[in-house]
């Protein structure tokens, strides 16, 4: 058995598949295998990490020339991938064939389906016809005949997919999801992502890459990533789950206007946030939380949340005991709530770094994935070049949680009212203030804007400014593994590598 010159040492955990090896004339005719008879080969096609967090199909092709030593080696490697308990087998996948640059069922098909069908997993495709098809696709399916999800698309798809199986899970459990007290009951199928939106943040975010390829490989290696998920309510109304950013004014006003401008495709974020920015409106309101004194991070660390992360495991652990000690006792009630008034021209609320490539550190750098906690970010009102000073931050080291307009917390739930809101319903028959709510009387020239903001939900607008937001520890499965530290170098290394079989 003569492996190729180069050394390959490859964790038996990233072997994509083996495959017995149809040897052609010419490669029969090269070499030393030239002098024998009938040399027998099978290929292993293994992760091969690049630079920057990208993962490559690779392949090794091993020959002999004995015909039962090379079928016992198959075997045997098939029995190593047959071990591999975590890995999917039967998926269900939908494309949005709009989202971003609208290529997202040529992705899927060139680069994802060939990939899946190497690994052996078979796949039941849905190419969505409309808004909301696989949302509501996901309540009706069986899909306890599937190990995971598949969504082809941006942040928006993902929500969307997210959405029908949390509400499908509530829905056969007989929860109330209106109710924002209520004990929701996690969801354990896996969603995987393939990149094909305009942000794709929660890809990013995850995976440190936003690449279909790397995505792919991810799920046929079965890896496994919890999230934490926000429940946003209106009084007693649910609205929306987001994993992502949860933002009001800046972001809310740019996904607003981008909403008109999707024939442009991703580039829209940036026509309308050049727009919004030189807009510069601020939103005065009151927001209240309670601080997430049960995580050990905080908003400001310097280390970020990396794969198999202390911080993560920490809540994790937290978590289960909760879940012994007092099934779905909910303490929060009782906890502090912190309250500020203000002007702020951007509120963001972050269960993830929400790094993307617009922005390789994201908007809070040291949050965690799984740690049970948002980062709540207040901008207050300050000067236009105070904030394009803050946003430049966003692309580079500088620590842009450091000016005097800009607060961050660590929080496990919030709320907030806008002024326009809370005088409206102190003072329902002020007819002045409704007639001419659209405009700032005291000063005109100014960018207060007395209307509201929406609210940008995982790139989906809200329709009430008034929210309540719970976040939800670890409440749904991604297959990732979180940002790997140096992950060229440490890929090399494992007990179980194939190297110490040969
Ligand atoms: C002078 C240069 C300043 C550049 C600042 C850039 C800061 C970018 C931070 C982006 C955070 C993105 C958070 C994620 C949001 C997505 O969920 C949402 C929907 O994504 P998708 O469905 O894939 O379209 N995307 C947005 O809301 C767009 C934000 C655009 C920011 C310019
Ligand atoms: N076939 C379809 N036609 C129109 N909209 C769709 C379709 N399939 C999904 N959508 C919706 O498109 C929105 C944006 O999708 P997404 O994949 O996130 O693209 P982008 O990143 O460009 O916003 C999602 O909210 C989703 O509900
Ligand atoms: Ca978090």
């Amino acid at each position: 058995m003569s492996p190729v010159p180069e050394n390959c040492f490859v964790p038996t955990s990233e072997i994509i598949a083996v495959e017995e090896t149809e040897l052609n004339k010419k490669q029969r005719n090269i070499g030393k295998w030239q002098k024998m008879a009938k040399p027998h080969a099978f290929t292993v096609y293994y992760v091969k990490k690049a630079r920057n967090h990208r993962w490559r199909c690779s392949d090794v092709t091993f020959w002999c020339v004995d015909e039962h030593l090379c079928n016992q080696w198959i075997q045997a490697l098939k029995e190593l991938l047959e071990m591999q308990k975590s890995r999917p087998k039967h998926l269900l996948v939908y494309i949005n064939p709009y989202g971003g640059k609208r290529q997202g069922k040529s992705i899927y098909e060139q680069k994802v389906a060939p990939l899946f069908s190497l690994a052996s997993i078979s796949t039941d495709v849905v190419i969505t016809e409309h808004a909301n098809h696989a949302k509501d696709n996901l309540l009706e399916v069986n899909i306890n005949k599937y190990d995971g999800v598949v969504c082809v698309g941006g942040d928006g798809m993902f929500s969307e997919v997210m959405h029908g199986l949390i509400g499908r899970i509530q829905k056969d459990s007989g929860i109330d999801q209106n109710n924002p007290k209520a004990p929701l009951v996690q969801c354990n199928i896996r969603i995987g992502i393939i990149p094909a939106g305009s942000t794709d943040c929660i890809c990013y975010s995850t995976i440190g890459i936003s690449d279909p390829v790397t995505s792919a490989l991810h799920i046929i290696v079965g890896d496994c990533q919890p999230l934490d998920v926000s429940s946003v309510h209106h009084n007693n109304t649910f609205l929306k789950y987001s994993v992502s950013l949860l933002g009001y004014g800046f972001y809310g006003d740019i996904l607003k206007d981008s909403e008109k401008k999707r024939w442009m495709g991703p580039m829209r974020y940036d026509y309308s946030g050049f727009k919004t920015f030189l807009s510069h409106h601020y939103y005065e309101g009151t927001i209240s939380f309670q601080p997430a004194k049960h995580t050990l991070g905080s908003p400001r660390d310097k280390d970020s949340c990396r794969t198999g992360c202390y911080i993560c495991k920490k809540s994790e652990q937290q978590l289960a005991e909760q879940h012994k000690e007092c099934g779905l006792k909910h303490e929060e009630d009782e906890e502090e709530w912190k309250v500020i008034k203000g002007k702020f021209l951007a509120i963001n609320a972050v269960n993830m770094s929400c790094a993307c490539p617009r922005s390789p550190k994201g908007l809070s750098p040291a949050a965690h994935l799984a740690d049970g906690s948002a980062d709540l970010i207040l901008v207050r009102k300050c000067s236009r070049f105070d904030f394009l000073r803050y946003l430049v931050r966003h692309t580079n080291q500088d620590d842009q949680f450091d000016f005097s307009f800009v607060d961050v917390y660590r929080v496990k739930s919030f709320q907030f009212t806008s002024k326009l809101s809370e005088d409206n319903e102190s003072n329902i028959t002020d007819i002045g203030k409704k007639r001419f709510g659209q405009f700032c009387r005291d000063h005109p020239a100014c960018c207060c804007n007395i209307a509201n903001s929406t609210w940008n939900c995982d790139g989906e607008t809200l329709d009430s400014s008034a929210i309540q937001v719970r976040v939800h520890c670890q409440f749904v499965k991604l297959f990732a593994r979180g940002i790997e530290e140096n992950s060229k170098d440490e890929a090399v290394y494992s007990q179980s590598s194939i190297e110490q079989l040969l």
